[in-house]
């Protein structure tokens, strides 16, 4: 991540997230490449399912995409799957993310009560944490206010958050779309309720607020039928669900309509499945980025 030291030594600043994504996204195009470290692409690429193998292969997109797209997007849980010594090539992500000036977002999905929130902040968003990258997603579902820590930690940090709003499965309808209730009456849908509260942490923020959403490419006209306003968020939309999802230009186009200057569009598996090679995976990229642009513009 790139930071200043202000003067009198009070610490590294900033520009804030929404505005450094849209400045990656105006120089990179508007794709986020997923680090998804599967056992079965592992093996696909030659590697051993285990912390060396992982390394190998995160550390080979990092060559190949680094500079390259806006931003990476590795996945905790496949590294947290190989123990601590996979959380230790996760902070190499992260560093690496750092030294080739590629926006980092950590796909780890935290959501808990306030007070364990802030320990949380304190890992992924915190000035010095090798945890820490960019951006983190996060999940609103104790209620948006449960987010409050790392609301308060990241924009204080120059960093940004992905509230899950609209997720890329099947089944997340069930909350996202359910209504809450406002006063014994009938509210909002969950995923409108999300949307407005980021909409007023992001209120004059120039050019995107730091608070994200994340809005599956795959969500066809959910956004529409829960009455989620995503162009008034006035923040980056994360769209997952790209390549190995079903999701295409088609598809992105579709679903953000108005609101498609804001989208980050992210492919994992689309991308990777071109690897080892490193000018293959490089030569992916830079197809989806082009698709993505043009698909947004
Ligand atoms: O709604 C969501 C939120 C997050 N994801 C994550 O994105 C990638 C998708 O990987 P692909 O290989 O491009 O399908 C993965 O890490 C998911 O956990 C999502 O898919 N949908």
């Amino acid at each position: 991540m790139s930071g200043t030291s202000t003067p009198g030594g009070a610490g590294p600043t900033r520009e804030p997230f929404g505005a450094r994504l849209a400045a990656a996204m105006a120089a990179h195009g508007p794709l986020c490449v997923g680090i998804d470290p599967h056992a079965s692409l592992l093996d696909a690429w030659g590697l051993p399912d285990d912390a060396a193998g992982l390394r190998r292969f995160s550390l080979t997109v990092m060559e190949a995409v680094g500079g390259l797209v806006a931003a990476v997007k590795p996945q905790a849980a496949f590294f947290e799957r190989h123990g601590s010594a996979g959380v230790a090539v996760l902070e190499e992500v992260v560093a690496a993310g750092r030294e080739t000036g590629t926006l980092v977002v950590v796909d780890a999905k935290r959501g808990d009560i306030g007070s364990t929130m802030s320990a949380y902040a304190e890992a992924f968003l915190r000035d010095g944490s090798p945890l820490a990258g960019d951006a983190l997603t996060v999940s609103p579902y104790l209620g948006f206010g449960s987010l409050d820590p790392a609301v308060d930690l990241a924009l204080s940090s120059g960093r940004g958050l992905f509230v899950l709003c609209l997720t890329s499965n099947k089944e997340g309808h069930e909350v996202q779309h359910a209504r809450t209730d406002a006063d014994g009456e009938a509210g909002p849908t969950v995923a409108a309720l999300m949307a407005s509260r980021a909409a007023a942490l992001n209120a004059g923020a120039q050019p995107l607020g730091s608070v994200g959403l994340v809005v599956g490419a795959t969500v066809g006209d959910a956004a529409e039928r829960t009455g989620t306003d995503l162009t008034s968020v006035n923040g980056p939309l994360l769209a997952p669900g790209v390549g190995a999802q079903g999701a295409g230009p088609a598809e992105l186009a579709a679903v953000f309509g108005s609101a498609r200057h804001q989208v980050l569009a992210s492919s994992s598996r689309g991308v990777l499945r071109a690897g080892p090679d490193v000018a293959s995976l490089r030569a992916a990229a830079l197809l989806a980025a082009q698709d993505a642009a043009a698909a947004l513009s």
